[in-house]
């Protein structure tokens, strides 16, 4: 797998996007029980401008209903500061205990996901960011962690700090602008106390703080962890994203393309941890764009153009909301 700096700065240099989404997948030949597998095949969509919406995922083949369409893992993730103490800190999956809220260390499922994590937890470790939590708790804000996250990766070398720039932003009004000033003076006083070094920390501006949070507004997902057979889940097409359990939220590359429909012909799910999969959800045929639905789709049709403007931007212009429904 290509490092993430690397495999950005490779997205920008490719203007054919269909290439550029072959390295999101390994390329080295995989070993497996001491079976030699071969490479997988990339995923049958390739992305391009849609006449609307902006970049959006088109099937390259026909995609029979129920197929997996491809798989992602997170570039970033967070747990949810409620769950903090019973879901892993890395992949966020449900732990079967539940630790000591006053324990100095965070849990982790498993030494795969520990030693995955171990540079950029070193550094969160060294940060006292307890103002920032608060701030956050208070607030109720959940997408500053996964900043805070990402700032760790950055200075412990396992991201670039550019590694977002390629993601649609959010507009921002003056007010969210002024207290995300707020949040990343808090932040960046907690590095500073940290004796963290002045040229580790130079990416770490009021801008590339803004300019992250604003892409992560757009393209982050709330995750949930339902249980429940896997069947069960996909028969419920419904972006359940007002429900109350979520065990963190995560952003990742592919999925950042699709764009939205309130009658989706794919689901995005979470079966035991933060790596999502792509299902279709009806046949598609090949050169149809791959939608998801971003809010939960049981909601009236204006209760989901009103979410859809005041936290995507956009009116939704669907067969669905067209037909009144
Ligand atoms: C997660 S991004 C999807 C990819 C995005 N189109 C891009 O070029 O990166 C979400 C943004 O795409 C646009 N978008 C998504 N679905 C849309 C739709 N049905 N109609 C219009 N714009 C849409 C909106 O600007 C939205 O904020």
């Amino acid at each position: 797998m290509l490092p993430l700096g690397r495999l950005v700065s490779q997205f920008k240099n490719q203007k054919n996007l269909h290439f550029a989404f072959a390295f999101t997948f390994s390329t080295a030949t995989n070993h497996h029980d001491g079976v030699k597998l071969s490479p997988p095949s990339p995923p049958p969509i390739r992305v391009a401008l849609t006449e609307s919406a902006g970049r959006g995922v088109f099937a390259t083949r026909r995609i029979g209903a129920g197929d997996l369409v491809h798989t992602a893992h997170p570039l970033v993730s967070h747990p949810s500061l409620s769950a903090i103490h019973s879901v892993c800190y890395l992949c966020l999956r449900k732990l079967a205990f539940v630790t000591d809220s006053q324990a100095q260390s965070v849990p982790f499922c498993s030494e795969q996901c520990g030693e995955q994590a171990k540079v950029f937890y070193e550094v969160e470790r060294k940060v006292d960011s307890s103002a920032y939590d608060d701030y956050c708790r208070t607030r109720g804000l959940k997408y500053p962690l996964l900043v805070r996250r990402l700032a760790c990766m950055v200075i412990s070398g396992v991201a670039s700090s550019d590694c977002l720039d390629i993601l649609q932003p959010a507009r921002l009004s003056d007010y969210m602008i002024l207290e995300m000033e707020e949040e990343f003076g808090l932040l960046r006083s907690a590095f500073t106390k940290a004796n963290i070094m002045d040229g580790q920390i130079a990416f770490l501006t009021k801008q590339w703080y803004t300019s992250v949070l604003a892409r992560i507004r757009i393209n982050a997902f709330r995750i949930e962890l339902p249980g429940g057979l896997y069947e069960d889940l996909l028969k419920s097409a419904a972006a359940s994203v007002e429900a109350e359990d979520a065990v963190g939220n995560a952003v990742y590359m592919l999925p950042s393309f699709y764009n939205h429909d309130c009658d989706p012909n794919v689901h995005i799910i979470w079966i035991e941890n933060a790596n999502a999969r792509l299902k279709a959800l009806r046949d598609i045929e090949a050169g149809e764009e791959l939608r998801i639905c971003y809010i939960d789709a049981s909601m009236d049709r204006d209760a989901r153009q009103t979410l859809l403007c005041e936290g995507f931007g956009f009116q939704c212009c669907c067969l669905r909301c067209l037909s009144g429904d």
